[in-house]
């Protein structure tokens, strides 16, 4: 990547018939960025991802990958989704092996131990645990090594200990992989605990662009609170915070 950005996302505009999901949406994304994206439901969070891989088409504006390096969006993108999308009539190791380049087993459990599943390699999709498949999911899009992760609430089905598991393996495959990624979650406190930006969208714009600046870099403590309580106060049009905190997904 030649530095400039990872993604530049310039007036962007998303209609659905009459409906206008996205307007005037810029945004620009840095190498290595880790930046989430909050919003309410229906906000376009999606489609904005979406858009970035050319899975839809935006009615105007333009959207560049990578410095526009690659041919296609897609290539060197890669996106999870909050359902691990296996195919069960293949193997664990086969449905890693059926996106990398380099198709083979050795290949599939290399993915597969990064993710802390090489034991797993030939068993059937359908004996995983909903964590584990996630994790497959997540070894099958780092196998074809890519430069940007899209994230589409990839957590959201998982229990809470399993989901603070995945957070911090997604936090060490970040830091280990150089990677540039987007995560749309509902959870504002997984966002601000991930992110080194995040971005809110309402009514089609960004309305907020918060940095995550604290002392320690990346080690995330109370101190995070305070962020999260910003955002929080912003998606609920409240002006202080409440004494005792009642609200948390969005
Ligand atoms: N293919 C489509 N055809 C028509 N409308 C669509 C289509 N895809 C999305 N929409 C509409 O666009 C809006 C934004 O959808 P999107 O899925 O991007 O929201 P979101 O912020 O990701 O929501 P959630 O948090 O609930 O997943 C919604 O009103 C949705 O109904």
């Amino acid at each position: 990547m030649s530095g400039g950005y990872a993604i530049q996302i310039q007036n962007v505009e998303k209609k659905f018939g009459e409906h206008v999901v996205l307007q005037n949406v810029n945004l620009d994304i840095k190498p290595g960025e880790f930046i989430a994206i909050v919003g309410k439901s229906g906000c376009g969070k999606s489609t904005l991802l979406r858009l970035i891989t050319d899975l839809e088409e935006s009615d105007s504006g333009s959207i560049r990958v990578m410095d526009g390096e690659r041919e296609t969006k897609k290539e060197g993108v890669k996106f999870l989704f909050q359902e691990a999308r296996l195919l069960p009539w293949k193997k664990v190791w086969k449905n890693i092996a059926l996106v990398s380049p380099d198709q083979s087993r050795e290949a599939a459990v290399k993915a597969l131990h990064a993710v802390g599943l090489e034991d797993k390699a030939d068993a059937w999709p359908e004996t995983l645990s909903g964590g584990q498949k996630q994790r497959v999911s997540l070894a099958r899009a780092l196998s074809s090594d890519p430069k940007v992760l899209l994230l589409d609430e990839p957590l959201g089905a998982l229990d809470a200990l399993t989901r603070i598991e995945m957070q911090i393996l997604i936090e060490e495959l970040w830091r280990e992989n150089g990677l540039t990624v987007i995560l749309v979650t509902h959870d504002v406190g997984e966002a601000v605990y991930l992110a080194d930006r995040v971005v809110l969208i309402e009514e089609g714009g960004i309305t907020m662009d918060e940095r995550i600046t604290l002392g320690r870099p990346r080690e995330r403590d109370s101190d995070f609170a305070y962020f999260e309580d910003r955002i929080l106060n912003r998606v609920l049009g409240r002006d202080s915070v409440p004494e005792k905190k009642i609200e948390f997904m969005i």
